[in-house]
């Protein structure tokens, strides 16, 4: 599992650990970890580290502090470090006496006399560097291998402020390669929001733990690849993080494998309430996901019954309604249901009659009868994209797309539901506000294609069946939807019906024996 913890609690943990350490240590672990990384991409970039042209963007901060180390180291490797300071007199005053004392240069954009700093180098740093003009830094940053964006990590607050955002937008800019420290500047450390400018790495190089940012959308994707350095702060976190994402070993533990007592039954049965005269494909594709979802089998209760039946004979149909569909462990309703908000309700009323879960999904959306979703006593699951969310919240798409942690979160809480909210983030929210939210690592651009959503709402619908808690289902469903949306493209455009072929393959990957 891949954890994220959030700014408070990363602080906290960080205060319990220094005091255990000598002054300054636990940077000095911070500035070796960034200086390794920034050197195997100097190594790729320009070939070695000996000669290559690094730039520092440095803020006011520790964040900087990391990033002037780590210049100092790489300047003692023979790199040429010049180091763009923000505000020189609220510099780290121990880091920029590192990196003059190793070599490298400094200029400040703002006038200012360098401060002692919390480095403790006191007086060292005191002397000014000369004040370099925005020309003068773009020309710096245009020259480099290398930028490290310094300027802000976990202390950032709100958008970068003046002065700080031509530098991020200078970094975006250059052809340079861009390591970040612990995040890119200008992303909401918590919540993963972007409001203004915002630095794009290449890498992040982050320490101690994920920040949420790293994970979520659109401020993942300003990230890079990200690499964790561990500076020993595992033991001062608490158990439960903010946000999680599984990964093989934890989908491979969740999902189910008949035993030898098995039967159809006891392994659970789905019933799918999907498609419409005019959307039959729903169906088709719903049914799809929902075979290959490790139910026992798969009742269909809906006007496509002709089309499932065409091409997934084992199908279970029935023609009277959900009502008369016989038992299941697990109900989907939605996809491709166009108008027929009596179908939605009918499943509804069955489900709870018989207290199943209710994977809600798509139209279903739309057609829920929001109160009837709000008083469910058993699980319901709901799977709306970034503009069903918006409609469920009354926000602007938009909005749900630039933040979609508390949307996802804002909506399991007013609809006491779980709720995965897909796109280019998947997440998975519980309307229990005590447990980590869950993030799909897995997923794929490719996956933008029409009936792909339906192909997971069958699938995750099967495992509701097979008895994996709405949270688990949601998560796994999602993470192997993922791979499989990654398997089936591989490089190429790939339909819904290939994704739902690759579930099969995905499961014996990530459930073979390592
Ligand atoms: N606390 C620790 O033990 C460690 C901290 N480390 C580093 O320290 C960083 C945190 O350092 P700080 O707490 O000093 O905070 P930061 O350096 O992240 O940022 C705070 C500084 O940035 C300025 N600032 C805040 N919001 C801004 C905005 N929107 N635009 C422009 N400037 C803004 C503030 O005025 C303040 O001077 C971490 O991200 C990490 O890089 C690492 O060295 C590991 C150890
Ligand atoms: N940019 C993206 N990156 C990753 N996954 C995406 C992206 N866009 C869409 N997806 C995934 O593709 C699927 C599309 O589902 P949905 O929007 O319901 O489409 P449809 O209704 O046509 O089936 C979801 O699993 C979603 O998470
Ligand atoms: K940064």
């Amino acid at each position: 599992m891949r954890s994220a913890y959030s700014v408070e609690t990363v602080r906290a943990a960080e205060r319990e650990l220094m005091a255990r350490l000598p002054e300054g240590a636990l940077m000095q672990r911070a500035a070796a970890g960034l200086a390794a990384a920034c050197a195997q991409v100097l190594g790729r970039r320009a070939g070695r580290v000996y000669g290559s042209r690094v730039v520092l963007l440095v803020g006011s901060g520790d964040n900087g502090g990391d990033a002037l180390f780590a210049g100092a180291r790489l300047a003692r490797r023979g790199a040429g470090v010049t180091a763009v300071l923000l505000s020189p007199d609220r510099v780290h005053g121990g880091g920029l006496a590192a990196l003059r004392r190793a070599g490298g240069r400094d200029v400040s954009v703002a006038a200012g006399a360098p401060s002692g700093g919390a480095g403790g180098a006191g007086g060292e740093a005191a002397r000014p560097g000369p004040v370099a003009g925005p020309d003068e830094a773009a020309r710096l940053v245009r020259a480099a291998d290398l930028v490290v964006d310094g300027i802000v990590g976990i202390g950032g607050r709100g958008g970068l402020r003046e002065g700080a955002a031509p530098l991020a937008e200078l970094a975006a800019a250059s052809g340079a390669a861009v390591v970040a420290v612990d995040l890119p500047s200008g992303v909401e450390a918590d919540t993963g929001e972007v409001r203004g400018p915002a630095v794009r790495a290449d890498l992040t190089v982050t320490f101690g733990t994920h920040k949420p940012a790293l994970l979520v959308d659109p401020a993942r994707a300003h990230a890079g690849a990200v690499r964790l350095v561990d500076i020993g702060l595992d033991p001062w976190l608490p158990e439960r993080p903010e946000l999680e994402a599984l990964q093989h070993a934890d989908v491979a533990r969740l999902l189910p494998r008949p035993g030898a007592e098995s039967d159809k039954y006891r392994r659970g049965v789905v019933g799918i309430a999907a498609g419409s005269a005019r959307y039959p494909g729903a169906a088709v594709l719903a049914v799809a996901g929902a075979l290959r979802g490790g139910a026992g089998a798969v009742r269909y209760a809906g006007p496509a019954g002709r089309a499932v039946l065409a091409r997934y004979p084992e199908t279970l149909v029935s023609d009277g309604g959900p009502r008369r569909a016989g038992r299941v462990q697990a109900w989907v309703v939605g996809p491709g249901a166009g108008d027929d908000a009596e179908t939605v309700a009918e499943v509804l009323a069955v489900a709870d009659e018989a207290r199943v879960p209710v994977l809600i999904d798509a139209d279903g959306l739309r057609l829920a009868d929001r109160d009837a979703v709000r008083s469910r006593t058993a699980p319901t699951l709901l799977t709306p994209h970034a503009g069903e969310a918006a409609a469920l919240l009354g926000v602007d798409r938009a909005e749900v797309e630039a933040a979609r942690l508390t949307a996802a979160r804002e909506l399991a809480e007013r609809y006491r539901a779980t709720v995965l909210l897909k796109g280019t983030t998947t997440l998975v929210a519980s309307p229990r506000g005590d447990v980590p939210v869950r993030v799909n690592p897995t997923g794929t651009p490719w996956l933008a294609t029409a009936g792909s959503g339906d192909v997971l709402s069958g699938l995750a619908g099967s495992l509701l069946a097979a008895g994996l808690s709405a949270r688990d289902a949601a998560s796994v469903g999602a993470y192997v939807h993922g791979l499989a949306g990654r398997r089936a493209a591989a490089g190429a455009p790939a339909a819904a019906h290939d994704v739902a072929e690759a579930v099969p393959e995905v499961w014996r990957d990530v459930t073979a024996p390592s």
